[in-house]
């Protein structure tokens, strides 16, 4: 099965590399780039570490080689560095590379889609809420979803693990909405072992509140902190698309927080999504309290302003 990954910078890479360790789903990876020496240069070097892993071909190519392709990853664009978008006190996060990589989807996506029209398309690029549903809009078909906020929710019970002293797989906890600066921590339904974090956080004597904003603060601008010491995150979110490759490829109906364009809401935004083959099946809301569903709310009127500006790019 083949697996093409555009845009092979910090997070195409990663996600290359992330693709041939995991092994097993995917048997030849494409890499392209408007920059077609780097994406040799990666080929060429991920090659020489695939013999360790189970049989996958690795080369770079142009559209013309995403013949077939079961599923492309689209991370072609600016990143948060190179778009000015690392300042924590801006709300507009991520939303600030808004038209610059809607310009960049502009060119990549009627590509994608001419050369692979039964492709499943997984956005990456940020923000990748919005670059879904113009997306969808530029490859006139609905299997497109994005990263979402699964990377989010994993920070998330990464962080829950180290304060509980637990392992991070145990811990059940979802992030919402908007991957940005506007996505919800589902606290009322976090749990380990089938214990409320509240309860177990409270046990512990720590402050609730407190533990709660330093959390959330953490959570909200990981990017950044990975920005300031790396100058790009992607070793999460290379990890985060390969699994989501492997759950298309094997039609797993994995349940994970992507994101995928609902009719209930009118836009793409992440909840409990049903992913297999030809995308997201089934999106499901998670529960939730008053708070996070007013939380939900304004995160959906940010995702739907964003939306609208994307198309507008693309109209213009
Ligand atoms: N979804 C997430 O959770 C998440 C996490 C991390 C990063 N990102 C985003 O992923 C994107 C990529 O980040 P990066 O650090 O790899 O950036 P990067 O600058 O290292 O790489 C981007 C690559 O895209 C290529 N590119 C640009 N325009 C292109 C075009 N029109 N056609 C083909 N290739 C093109 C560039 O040549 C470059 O190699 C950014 O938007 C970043 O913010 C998303």
């Amino acid at each position: 099965m083949k697996v093409a990954v555009i845009g092979v910078g910090a997070v195409g890479s990663a996600t290359a590399l992330s693709l041939v360790e995991r092994g097993g789903s995917c048997r030849e990876i494409v890499l392209v780039d408007r920059d077609s020496a780097r994406a040799d240069g990666v080929a060429a070097d991920l090659r020489y570490a695939a013999p360790l892993s189970p049989v996958v071909d690795v080369r770079s190519g142009g559209y013309q080689d995403l013949a077939d392709a079961r599923i492309v990853v689209i991370t072609a664009g600016a990143n948060e560095k190179a778009g000015g978008a690392t300042d924590r006190s801006d709300p507009r996060g991520r939303l600030r590379l808004l038209e610059t990589n809607a310009k960049v989807y502009a060119d990549v996506v009627p590509q994608v889609a001419a050369a692979a029209p039964q492709a499943v398309l997984l956005v990456v690029t940020d923000p990748p809420d919005p670059l879904a549903d113009l997306t969808l809009r530029l490859a006139g078909h609905q299997r497109v979803f994005s990263t979402g906020t699964l990377i989010d929710s994993l920070r998330f019970r990464v962080q829950l693990a180290d304060r509980l002293r637990v392992r991070p797989r145990d811990v059940q906890a979802l992030v919402v909405g908007e991957h940005g600066t506007s996505e919800v921590l589902l606290w009322s339904s976090a749990t380990v072992g089938g214990i409320p974090v509240d309860e177990l956080l409270g046990g512990r004597g720590d402050s609730l509140d407190q533990v709660r904003e330093a959390v959330e603060k953490d959570i909200r601008y990981a990017n950044i902190t990975i920005i300031e010491g790396t100058g790009a995150s992607q070793y999460g979110i290379g990890a985060v698309s390969a699994r989501l490759v492997e759950a298309v490829l094997r039609d797993e109906h994995a349940v994970l927080p992507v994101a995928a364009h609902s009719a209930t809401y009118g836009v793409t935004l992440s909840l409990s999504s049903v992913l297999g083959a030809g995308g997201v099946q089934q999106m499901h809301e998670p529960a939730m309290n008053a708070e996070e569903r007013d939380a939900l709310t304004r995160s959906v009127a940010v995702l739907r302003e964003a939306t609208e500006r994307a198309m507008a790019v693309v109209a213009a």
